[in-house]
């Protein structure tokens, strides 16, 4: 599957608005100043999915006219809205919604997604946005994807608003940013748009989460913002206003795309053939400790001993951090390194145990 660049604007593209469309005076105030602060794609959620039954879920159907009135008010914008069934979706191609997205906890459905799919074949000129499941499953998204390109749908993007977890995070969603860098070299033209309000779950994030999205090429940014966070029904924690979102944004670096001159790409690609050298010599020294590591592994089952060794574990775990903290590298990154080579090392043992 081939999915195209349809986005052609050099600048990153701003989604932005409230979580939730509370009521009329909320939705145009909060319009209003987006719209003064130069703002002018709007996302507002209609419907909310909610974790737990009591939570608020949306104001529905009655949101529509209010965003008419919007953008009558304003002809120059677009409302983006997130749709979870084929219901929704008639509803948002009935009142003019100009780009759909599908929720998190809807890509996790293909049963769901699919039936979507179907309810859109055909719209040709608004944009599908998918965010990504809310576990860290490349293939659900990609199928989404897949899905929504099956029926036509020339306008796709994908929205990566982090990942569910269980351990303990500073981020609401953590990013996981290898899934959508891994996304994106399955489809280089893919719009990509990241959502830091989802990752950080709080405001103070919101800047670092976003430049890096930059950082990485990503093509755009959906952030919530709000006339009053504090008070917002849904979501309070993570919203700005108007004004508060501006100042963040203008003050995010937005990096080149392509190389500003020849130099430039010279001076990268001698760097990039000295790391081409330096990871051929990585790879002869991990070589070298996994031939070790079958040595060790004929020895021990010779002597009938077992292959996991928890003492001599342990002392490597302990002080390869220690080491690599004198070469001024990252102690967990080393460690987690080192717990994936041990894998390595059970793996060809247990393959060695297991020859006859
Ligand atoms: O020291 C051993 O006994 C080994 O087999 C080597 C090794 C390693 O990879 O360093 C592998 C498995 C053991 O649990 C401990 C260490």
């Amino acid at each position: 599957m081939k999915i195209k660049n349809w986005y052609s604007d050099k600048k990153p593209w701003i989604i932005t608005g409230p979580c939730s469309a509370e009521t009329e005076d909320q939705l145009l105030d909060t319009v209003t100043q987006l719209v003064d602060n130069g703002f002018d794609t709007i996302r507002a959620g209609v419907w909310k999915p909610r974790t737990r039954p009591n939570s608020f879920e949306g104001v529905g159907e009655i949101a529509f006219p209010w965003i008419k009135k919007a953008k009558e008010k304003f002809p120059h914008i677009q409302f983006a809205i997130e749709v979870a069934s084929a219901e929704h979706v008639e509803l948002a191609l009935k009142n003019d919604i100009d780009i759909l997205w599908v929720g998190a906890r809807t890509t996790v459905n293909p049963f769901n997604v699919q039936e979507i799919a179907d309810a859109v074949r055909g719209v040709e000129d608004k944009p599908i946005l998918i965010k990504n499941p809310i576990n860290p499953d490349l293939a659900l998204w990609m199928g989404a994807l897949e899905r929504f390109d099956a029926v036509g749908i020339k306008k796709l993007g994908a929205i990566h608003r982090g990942f569910s977890t269980y351990q303990e995070s500073i981020y609401r969603n953590i990013p996981l940013w290898q899934i959508p860098i891994e996304l994106k070299s399955n489809f280089p033209d893919l719009l990509l748009i990241n959502d830091p309000s989802h990752i950080a779950g709080k405001r103070e994030l919101l800047f670092e989460i976003a430049q890096k999205a930059m950082d990485l090429q990503y093509d755009g940014l959906i952030i919530e913002s709000h006339r009053s966070p504090n008070e917002a029904w849904s979501d309070a924690a993570q919203q700005l206003t108007p004004k508060a979102l501006k100042e963040m944004l203008d003050s995010i670096k937005i990096r080149e795309k392509s190389f500003p001159n020849k130099d430039f790409k010279n001076e990268l690609e001698g760097i990039r053939d000295q790391i081409d050298e330096t990871d051929k010599e990585l790879l002869e020294v991990l070589s070298r400790r996994l031939e070790l590591v079958k040595k060790i592994g004929q020895y021990k089952k010779e002597k009938n001993v077992a292959i996991f060794q928890l003492d001599r574990w342990n002392k490597i775990i302990e002080n390869r951090p220690v080491w690599a903290k004198k070469l001024h590298l990252d102690a967990d990154f080393i460690k987690s390194i080192y717990q994936d080579i041990h894998d390595e090392s059970i793996r060809i043992q247990t393959e060695i145990y297991n020859e006859e």
